[in-house]
């Protein structure tokens, strides 16, 4: 703890600390309140709050007592102090007139990057987002990423406002836990309830399906659907008897998922919401038509949303390029957007990362006022640090990801076209980061994730988890500026 004394010393005395050899000083952090001063500090690869002074702050803070001041971890514990006393390191709703990015942050150090990246910009950052795929995989819970970008937006000093999307819900228990834990932002994913089996269906056999629903539902739907003619912002929108049948059959039972989430748990919540329909993950495109048909039934129900991310024609594969005919995606992109303003949410963009030569369409048809999800493009910029920075440990995972990479696609839909990755042995190290702007290597790490940062040897001793994060947080400017760089380029391109 000596190389903490010094910085002590001038904290005790009202000075922001100075970086030492030993010690790294965030000096955007400094803070003052309450008779207690602040600071974030590194040490090694270590993060510490430095605390001096006196005041209820540093009493609650929980550390080890250093001359005149606490050296505190960044646990929990403290995570709640933090957020008890700086308004800013709690995450806020945005509403829908401004954009929003969701930046999901697979390792718990993205998020100093992301603030730099988006802070002087129009959008504002969801910094802690991650699906229950994601937590599930890492072995992490809403409760790490919370706190992860808590104490970023703190060491950072950043305080205009950063959202928290418990990403990906399925489950209501999982929206109880992720609204008394603070989360700002839920995004309901109603894959489980989405039919895709009507797909396959002729016409007639979709009115046979739907003529068995009660009198009272296709009643209803008749009412207010068949043969109407509507207009949302510029886009015609008509049901015949198989399109209005089929609408009613493929998002009925989701639709009523939508509204019983909404009733029962965000609008009785104790704080804002902002509520995001996933219908982007199953097999079925969402025709405008449908995002009209969802919308409408939302809106007849009261259902406020604050975002909608439809499953768009063409592929939005994880990490790379959009995949598909761009002026068809043009034509259903901007008829998207039409529906979405005409129903007053934002268009959410789901595998948002590396659309780039869609990002110029979506930002022009959403007007600048969407939200778009990224989370993995981030967790590749940390490889290409990696391969920088610790070549050998880049072979090793390389390796382990190409024979482990069959077991993820139970997660994800990516089709890599993995013979086409240069060999690792006829690779330079100097070439090492050239993998990561090659989409099928993109890929391969992409969604591997999870079984790279868990992996273990026959000991039980983590293969790549240690050193990876030792060569991530020992090379922190490295990765911040890859991620100003990359992420920037997504929000250039969006106008953003
Ligand atoms: O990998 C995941 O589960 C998440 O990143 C999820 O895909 C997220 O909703 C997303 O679209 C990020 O691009």
């Amino acid at each position: 703890m000596e190389n903490f004394q010094s910085a002590i010393n001038e904290l005790a005395a009202g000075k922001q600390p100075n970086s030492s050899q030993e010690l790294t000083v965030y000096e955007k952090s400094f803070e003052q309140k309450a008779g207690t001063n602040l600071v974030m500090v590194k040490s090694g690869t270590e993060k510490y709050l430095l605390a001096a002074g006196d005041g209820d702050i540093i009493q609650e803070l929980d550390g080890e007592t250093v001359g005149s001041g606490k050296v505190c971890t960044l646990s929990h514990e403290n995570a709640k102090v933090l957020q008890k006393h700086f308004d800013y390191t709690r995450p806020q709703a945005f509403g829908t007139e401004i954009a929003t990015m969701g930046l999901g942050d697979r390792l718990g150090v993205a998020s100093p990057g992301h603030i730099e990246t988006t802070r002087e910009r129009k959008v504002k950052p969801i910094l802690a987002q991650q699906s229950i795929r994601e937590l599930t995989l890492l072995n992490r819970t809403m409760t790490d990423i919370l706190d992860a970008a808590a104490f970023a937006v703190f060491q950072e000093g950043y305080k205009d406002g950063y959202g928290a999307d418990a990403d990906h819900i399925k489950l209501e228990e999982d929206i109880v836990h992720a609204i008394k834990l603070g989360f700002s932002f839920i995004t309901l994913d109603c894959s489980e309830q989405i039919r895709n089996d009507i797909e396959g269906m002729s016409s007639d056999e979709i009115v046979e399906e739907f003529n068995k629903l009660s009198s009272d539902e296709k009643d209803y739907y008749h009412d207010h659907y068949l043969n109407q003619s509507f207009d949302a912002a510029g886009v015609p929108i008509s049901f015949d008897e198989v399109k209005l049948a089929k609408n009613a059959l493929v998002y009925g039972e989701a639709i009523n998922f939508m509204e019983h989430v909404y009733t029962e748990y965000i609008k009785q919540a104790d704080h804002p919401i902002d509520f995001e329909i996933s219908i982007d993950e199953t097999e079925t495109v969402t025709a405008p038509e449908s995002h009209f048909f969802v919308g409408k039934e939302l809106e007849r129900r009261g259902v406020k949303v604050e975002s909608m991310a439809p499953r768009f024609c063409g592929e939005f594969q994880k990490g790379i390029d959009y995949i598909g005919d761009l002026q068809q995606f043009e034509k259903e992109l901007s008829e998207h957007a039409a529906i979405a303003k005409h129903f007053g949410y934002k268009l959410s963009i789901h595998s948002g990362s590396d659309k780039f030569s869609v990002f110029p369409i979506i930002g022009k048809y959403t007007e600048g006022v969407l939200h778009i999800k990224t989370a993995g493009t981030n967790w590749l910029e940390a490889i290409r640090v990696i391969a920088k920075e610790n070549p050998d440990l880049y072979r090793r995972m390389h390796v382990y990801a190409e024979d482990h990479f069959e077991e993820t696609l139970q997660y994800y839909h990516v089709t890599p076209d993995l013979d086409s990755i240069a060999p690792l042995n006829e690779t330079a190290d100097a070439d090492l980061p050239k993998y990561m702007d090659h989409d099928a290597a993109r890929q391969l790490f992409h969604v591997t994730y999870g079984i790279l940062l868990t992996a273990k040897d026959d000991s039980g001793k983590d293969l790549f988890h240690t050193e990876f994060f030792e060569t991530l947080l020992n090379n922190e400017d490295t990765y911040r500026d890859g991620l100003v760089s990359h992420i920037g380029r997504h929000l250039d391109l969006l106008g953003l």
